[in-house]
C-alpha cells in the first residue's frame, strides 16, 4: 500500500452506506471540502443532520451504477456482502474504491488519523489489525500533544517567508534552525523569530544573527 494524502477539495465521493461504520468515514471526510453524496436506504441520525445542514447530499435508496459514475472516490460501506462487492467490480480503474468489508476488492484502505492542524498523522497495519491502528494513534495522541497545531503554523508561515525572500544559499540553514525544539512550546519564541525573519528581508549577509 502507496501512502499518500490527498486534496479532496471539490471532488466528488460517494458513500454508499448510512450506518456506524460509514458515519466514521464521512465524519472525516467532512473536513475536505468534497461534493459529498451518501447513498443508503437509511441513515444513522447524524448523516440525516448533516443532510439537513447541507454538508452533504443524502440519497435516500439502493446505491446504482449510474451513482458511481462521477465519482472520483467511492466508500462501499453497506453491510451487504453482494452490494460492497459490486460496487468494487462496477468502479473504473482510474476511480479510488475503499470496501468495508474486504478491502482486497478495493485499491485504498483508510488509516488512523491524528491531526494538529497542518500535523496528519496516519497508521496502517494493510489490514492486518485495525485495533492496532487504533492503539497506536492513541499513543502517538499522548506525544504530539495540541501545541503543534501552531509550531506547524509557524513553521508554515516561516517556511513560506524564507521561500519567497531569502537567497538559497541561506535558505537550508534558516530552515533547520526552525526546527529546533525551543520553538515548539514557545509562542513567544516563535512570534520572535518571525519577526526577526521579516526585519531580515533584503538584508541577507546578516542572517546569521537570527537567533
Ligand atoms: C482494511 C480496512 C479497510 C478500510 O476500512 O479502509 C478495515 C477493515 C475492517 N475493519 C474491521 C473492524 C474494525 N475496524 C475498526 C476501526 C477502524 N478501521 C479502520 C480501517 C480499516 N478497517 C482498514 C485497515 C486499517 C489498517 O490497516 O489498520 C480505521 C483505522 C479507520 C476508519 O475506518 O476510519 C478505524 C479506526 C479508527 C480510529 O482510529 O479510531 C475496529 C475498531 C473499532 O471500531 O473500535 C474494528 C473492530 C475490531 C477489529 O476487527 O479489529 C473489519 C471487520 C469487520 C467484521 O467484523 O467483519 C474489517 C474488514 C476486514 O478486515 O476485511
Ligand atoms: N472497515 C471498517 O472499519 C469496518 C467495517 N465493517 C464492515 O462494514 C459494514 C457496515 O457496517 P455497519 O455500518 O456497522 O453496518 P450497519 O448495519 O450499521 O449499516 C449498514 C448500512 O448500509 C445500508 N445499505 C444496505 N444495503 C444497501 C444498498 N444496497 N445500498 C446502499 N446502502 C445500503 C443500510 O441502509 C445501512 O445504513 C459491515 O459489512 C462490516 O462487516 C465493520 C466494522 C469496521
Amino acid at each position: 500500500m502507496y501512502p499518500i494524502h490527498v486534496n479532496l477539495s471539490g471532488k466528488r465521493v460517494i458513500v454508499a452506506g448510512g450506518g456506524l461504520v460509514a458515519y466514521r468515514k464521512i465524519k472525516d471526510l467532512l473536513n475536505e471540502e468534497a461534493i459529498l453524496t451518501v447513498i443508503s436506504p437509511a441513515a444513522v441520525n447524524e448523516i440525516q443532520e448533516w443532510h439537513a445542514e447541507q454538508k452533504l447530499t443524502w440519497i435516500e435508496r439502493e446505491v446504482k451504477r449510474e451513482d458511481l459514475k462521477e465519482a472520483f472516490l467511492i466508500i462501499a460501506a453497506t453491510n451487504s456482502k453482494e452490494t460492497n462487492a459490486w460496487i468494487a467490480s462496477h468502479a473504473k480503474p482510474k476511480q479510488l474504491v475503499n470496501v468495508a468489508d474486504q478491502y482486497e476488492s478495493g485499491n485504498f484502505i483508510l488509516p488512523s488519523v491524528i491531526r494538529r492542524g497542518r500535523l496528519v498523522l496516519s497508521v496502517s497495519t494493510g489490514g492486518a489489525s485495525p485495533s492496532l491502528s487504533k492503539i497506536i494513534k492513541k499513543e502517538l495522541q499522548q506525544t504530539y500533544s495540541e501545541d503543534y497545531e501552531t509550531y506547524l503554523d509557524f513553521l508554515f508561515e516561516c517556511r513560506a517567508i524564507i521561500k519567497k525572500e531569502f537567497p538559497e544559499k541561506c535558505r537550508r540553514t534558516l530552515l533547520s534552525n526552525l526546527t529546533d525544539s525551543r520553538f515548539l512550546y514557545d509562542k513567544e519564541k516563535q512570534n520572535v523569530f518571525k519577526q526577526a525573519l521579516i526585519n531580515q528581508v533584503g538584508q541577507t549577509d546578516r542572517i546569521k544573527t537570527i537567533e
